[in-house]
């Protein structure tokens, strides 16, 4: 056994109390061995000055869509993704998204996120990033069969659910995989049907975009009389080990349906906001028991994949929404996107605990608009950015030192990636 002592900082413990203690880890094994006060390690980790944290998780995220950053803004959804998004990802490479995945995880090994959940398509590559980079991930391929004949949808479920099978356990456990139909008027009823029901068989969970707009709601109210989160449960999209992004059109009864079931919502405040789909009740989910993860989404809704950005996002439309400043808290929006996003994608991380997966981050305190700290959770919510975070830890492996990515070229990945989303651009337009 090799281990690592992350030490001289204070640790945010999982009740979200601070105090002055390490962090003892097994880097071979990848699990915390003790918080608090531990033996000393055969490395060691200097956390001077800084909050000892769980790793952020980023539920919902489409990490190759950092090469469209800033290529369509001020639209909303359905034009956005057929008029800009779509087109442009259509002449995407293989190797475009193994680029693009590249950028987004050095992105999230600085911002602090150890963990997230990505659908998009080519995921052998995104799978290979993820064992390169050294993060924790749940991958699947999304699935669009609108517009596409019978023998090329039928295609795209099979794919999707091949590379569920093929990859979950890759990258040495830390790659999980789910089916993802990308949403439920994108993919028909007896497509989602019959391929639910083959991914239960497979013991893999489901994943899609749910209730974000109101386009998307009312067609489905419209012509089958019921919510459609009613209909997802008919078809078996509920379960306890799905998760859903968004939920922003969600009435009484498909929150209490959320909760009954235990199926997850991943709240994506900033593209919320920015495609103005509208303002998801949080603090009213919550309140009735359902489990809320807290997503970036992809980088062209966001526009970057700072999870702590998101924090603050989530706290304050919460607040809005709720019409009231109590809402969506501090140590809510925390809790979601740390333990809150990792039992949602069944990560076993989120928490300093003996015995957890050592998915842990170092923020530095030391810095302008982090002072005084009275309130470390406050800060965390509210001043921290992602740049504060100074060494990232994902399965006991050291992937960022001093701000310094160790996994990655950092150099060679941003350079390659301003490269293919030029080229890309090109070849669409
Ligand atoms: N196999 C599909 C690809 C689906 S990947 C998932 C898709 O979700 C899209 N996407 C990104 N953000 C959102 C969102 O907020 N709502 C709905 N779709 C999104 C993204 O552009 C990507 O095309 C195909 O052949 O088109
Ligand atoms: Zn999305």
């Amino acid at each position: 056994m090799t281990t690592l002592q992350i030490t001289g900082g204070e640790v945010l413990l999982p009740d979200l109390s601070v105090e002055r203690g390490d962090v003892l880890v097994d880097t071979e094994s990848g699990e915390i061995l003790a918080v608090g006060d531990t033996d000393e390690g055969d490395e060691t980790l200097d956390a001077e000055g800084g909050l000892v944290m769980p790793g952020l998780v980023n539920a919902h995220t489409h990490v190759p869509m950092t090469l469209l950053r800033g290529v369509a803004d001020d639209k909303p959804l359905e034009t956005w993704l057929r008029e800009d998004i779509w087109p442009v990802e259509g002449a995407f490479t293989a190797d475009d998204v193994r680029v693009g995945a590249e950028l987004a995880m050095v992105e999230m090994i600085r911002s602090g996120t150890t963990g997230f959940a990505d659908m998009y398509f080519h995921v052998p590559e995104i799978v290979d990033v993820v064992e390169e980079a050294g993060l924790r991930a749940r991958l699947g391929h999304g699935v669009v069969t609108v517009g596409k004949d019978d023998e090329a949808a039928q295609a795209d479920i099979d794919e999707s659910l091949d590379v569920a099978a093929e990859f979950d356990g890759a990258a040495g456990g830390r790659v999980s995989t789910a089916y993802m139909p990308h949403s439920l008027t994108t993919v028909s009823e007896d497509e989602l049907h019959e391929s639910v029901a083959r991914a239960r068989e497979l013991g893999i969970p489901v994943h899609y975009h749910g209730n974000e707009t109101t386009e998307e709601v009312d067609p489905i109210v419209d012509d089958r009389g019921e919510r459609p989160l009613k209909y997802a449960d008919d078809l078996g999209m509920l379960g306890e080990s799905d998760f859903l992004a968004h939920g922003v059109h969600v009435d009484d009864t498909e929150i209490e349906l959320l909760a009954e079931r235990g199926t997850s919502v991943i709240h994506c405040p900033a593209s919320n906001m920015k495609l103005a789909s509208g303002i998801a009740p949080v603090q009213q989910m919550l309140d009735a028991g359902v489990s809320v993860g807290l997503g970036t989404d992809g980088a062209a809704s966001n526009n970057d994949l700072d999870l702590f950005d998101e924090m603050r996002d989530a706290a304050m439309v919460g607040k809005l929404a709720a019409d009231d400043a109590s809402a969506v808290a501090a140590e809510t929006v925390v809790e979601m996107a740390t333990r809150g996003g990792a039992d949602a994608l069944g990560f076993d991380s989120g928490r300093l605990e003996a015995g957890a997966n050592a998915d842990v981050v170092v923020v530095d305190f030391d810095a302008p608009h982090l002072t005084p700290a009275h309130d470390p959770v406050s800060h965390l919510a509210y001043a921290v950015r992602g740049s504060d975070v100074r060494h990232t830890v994902c399965d006991g492996e050291l992937l960022m030192r001093d701000r310094e990515v160790l996994t990655l070229d950092e150099a060679a990945v941003i350079r390659r990636a301003a490269e293919h989303a030029r080229a890309a651009l090109d070849r669409a337009t």
